[in-house]
C-alpha cells in the first residue's frame, strides 16, 4: 500500500528544522512526533527513515537537489524519502518527479567528486585525508553512513550470553554473539526491547560492541576502588558494576545532574549496588580530592566531537564545528589531568573518546605523558590479551565502523608507577630522626 501524499510534507517540515541545526535531530523528531500524535507507526518510520538518509547523504542529494525547478527542500525530502522506503510506495508525485528521483538513485556515486561522495563537511574531509590518506576516509565514510546494527550486553551479575540468546529466540528474537566483546549479542531485527522481561529484569542493557569492549579493558576487578570520571546515563558504568561483581566501589561522577538522574533507573534494573553516583562541580571539585591517591582504575569516557557515532546520530558532522574541537582539546587535558590524581600506585587510568580524530586521540594522549612522568603507557596490544579480547591493537585502541562494525571508539591506558616519592620523604625524615 503507497504511503499517503502528506507524508511528503509532514518529512519536509521536519527536515528544514532539523537542517537548522539548533539542535540533535532525535530530539527534533521526537518534539515533531509528540505534535503529530495522529501520525501511524509506519508513516513515522517512514519519516525518520527520510531525515537520517537526508543527514547521511546531505552532499550527494544536495549536489542534485539545487538543479533544476522545484523547491530544494522538496527535492532533498523526495530524494531521503524514494532511498527509505521506494519511490514506488509514494503517492502524489507527478511524472517528472518520478523519472527525477529515479534517475539521481541510479547515479555510480563512485564517478562523484570524493568530498562530496564522502557527505561530509570540507573540513572534516580534509582532516581526515590529512590523517589517514584518501581511500581509508572513503572507507570510514561509507562505514559512517551506513546504520548500526543493534547490540546488547548481557548482564553478567544476572545472566550468561547463551540463556539470555535462549530467552531471545523464544520472543522469536534471532542474535549472534558480538565478534570481540565477550558479553555481547547482536540483535538482527530492530525489535522493541523495552516490554522484554529480559530487559525490565536487567538482564540485558542496550550497548554498542564498541563501548563494551572500551569497558572490558578498564580491566575493574572485584573488590577494587574505581571511578568512572564522565560517566554520563551510565552506559559503561553498569558494564564496569557488573565485572567487578557488585562488589569494591564504584564511583559515577558527572558535572551533568541530569545525565546522572537517567542512571538512576539503569541501576534499579541491573541489580547493582556497588555503584555510588556523584554529581561533581568540575574536575579540581574537593570531592574528588578526597579520593587522591586512593583508585585502582579510572575511566575518562571525555566529552568529545562525537563523530564516532554517525552511523547513529549522523547530524553531529554538519553540527560540529572545526573550532569546537581547539575547545575540547582543552576540556579533555584538564579531565585527563584532574582524574589523574585519583589514582594510586600502580593503578591504571584510561582516557577515551568516541572520535576518530588525531586531535581528540594521539594528541591528548601524548601531551598527557609528556606532562605526568608518573604515568606510562601500557600497550593496548598486551591490554586486550589481558582480556582475551582477539583485536589486533598497536598502543591504542581504534575502533572503526568500516573495520570491526563498531561506533569509532579510541581508547589509551597509563598505569601509575609506584610512589616512590613518599617513600624517600619517609626516609629522609628517618634518617633524620636516627
Ligand atoms: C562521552 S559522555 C559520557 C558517556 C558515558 N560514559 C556513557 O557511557 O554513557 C561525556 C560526559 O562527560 C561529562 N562531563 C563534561 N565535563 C565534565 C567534567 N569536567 N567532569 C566530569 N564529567 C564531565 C558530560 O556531562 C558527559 O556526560
Amino acid at each position: 500500500m503507497r504511503l499517503p501524499p502528506a507524508i511528503l510534507a509532514n518529512a519536509e517540515e521536519v527536515l528544514r528544522e532539523i537542517l537548522r541545526f539548533a539542535a540533535p535531530a532525535d530530539t527534533t523528531l521526537s518534539r515533531y512526533f509528540k505534535d503529530h500524535h495522529r501520525l501511524g507507526g509506519r508513516e513515522r518510520g517512514a519519516i525518520a527513515e527520510c531525515i537520517y538518509n537526508v543527514l547521511r547523504n546531505k552532499s550527494f542529494y544536495t549536489d542534485f537537489s539545487e538543479a533544476g525547478g522545484g523547491a530544494t527542500m522538496r527535492r532533498l525530502t523526495l530524494l531521503g524519502m524514494a532511498d527509505a522506503v521506494g519511490v514506488e510506495s509514494l503517492g502524489g508525485l507527478t511524472e517528472d518527479e518520478v523519472s527525477w528521483v529515479e534517475r539521481i538513485l541510479l547515479i555510480d556515486r563512485k564517478l562523484m567528486h570524493k568530498s562530496s561522495r564522502s557527505n561530509m563537511p570540507k573540513w572534516l574531509f580534509d582532516k581526515l585525508v590529512e590523517q589517514m590518506g584518501e581511500e581509508e576516509t572513503l572507507a570510514l565514510a561509507d562505514g559512517m553512513n551506513s546504520p548500526a546494527p543493534l547490540d546488547l550486553r548481557v548482564n553478567a551479575i544476572k545472566a550468561t550470553r547463551d540463556d539470555v540468546a535462549a530467552k531471545l529466540a523464544e520472543a522469536p528474537i534471532r542474535s549472534t554473539p558480538t565478534p570481540f566483546a565477550p558479553l555481547g549479542l547482536r540483535v538482527l531485527q530492530k525489535p522493541a526491547l523495552q516490554n522484554l522481561p529480559l530487559f525490565k529484569d536487567g538482564h540485558i542493557e542496550v550497548q554498542d560492541e564498541g563501548s563494551q569492549i572500551l569497558s572490558a579493558i578498564v580491566g575493574a576487578k572485584r573488590g577494587e576502588m574505581v571511578v568512572d570520571f564522565c560517566a554520563g546515563a551510565g552506559g559503561k558504568t553498569l558494564a564496569l558494576g557488573a565485572t567487578m561483581r557488585n562488589t569494591g566501589r564504584l564511583y559515577a561522577f558527572d558535572v551533568s545532574e541530569k545525565r546522572l538522574a537517567k542512571l538512576k533507573p539503569r541501576l534499579a534494573r541491573s541489580g547493582l549496588s556497588n555503584v555510588h553516583p556523584v554529581q561533581i562541580a568540575h574536575e579540581r571539585d574537593a570531592k574528588i580530592k578526597r579520593l587522591a591517591g586512593k583508585i585502582d582504575r579510572v575511566l575518562v569516557d571525555a566529552p568529545c566531537s562525537g563523530l564516532g557515532t554517525l552511523r547513529r546520530n549522523p547530524d553531529v558532522k554538519w553540527r560540529q564545528q572545526p573550532s569546537a574541537i581547539g575547545e575540547l582539546q582543552v576540556k579533555q587535558a584538564a579531565i585527563l589531568a584532574g582524574a589523574a590524581r585519583l589514582l594510586k600506585g600502580g593503578g591504571r587510568l584510561v582516557y577515551a573518546t568516541c572520535s576518530f580524530l588525531d586531535d581528540e586521540n594521539e594528541f591528548i594522549a601524548k601531551q598527557f605523558l609528556e606532562t605526568h612522568p608518573d604515568f606510562e603507557l601500557v600497550p593496548m596490544s598486551k591490554v586486550l590479551a589481558e582480556q582475551r579480547i582477539e583485536l589486533e591493537m598497536g598502543d591504542y585502541l581504534k575502533l572503526l565502523p568500516h573495520k570491526h562494525q563498531t561506533d569509532g571508539f579510541f581508547a589509551a591506558v597509563f598505569e601509575r608507577k609506584p610512589m616512590v616519592k613518599k617513600v624517600i620523604v619517609k626516609d629522609e625524615e628517618e634518617a633524620a630522626d636516627e
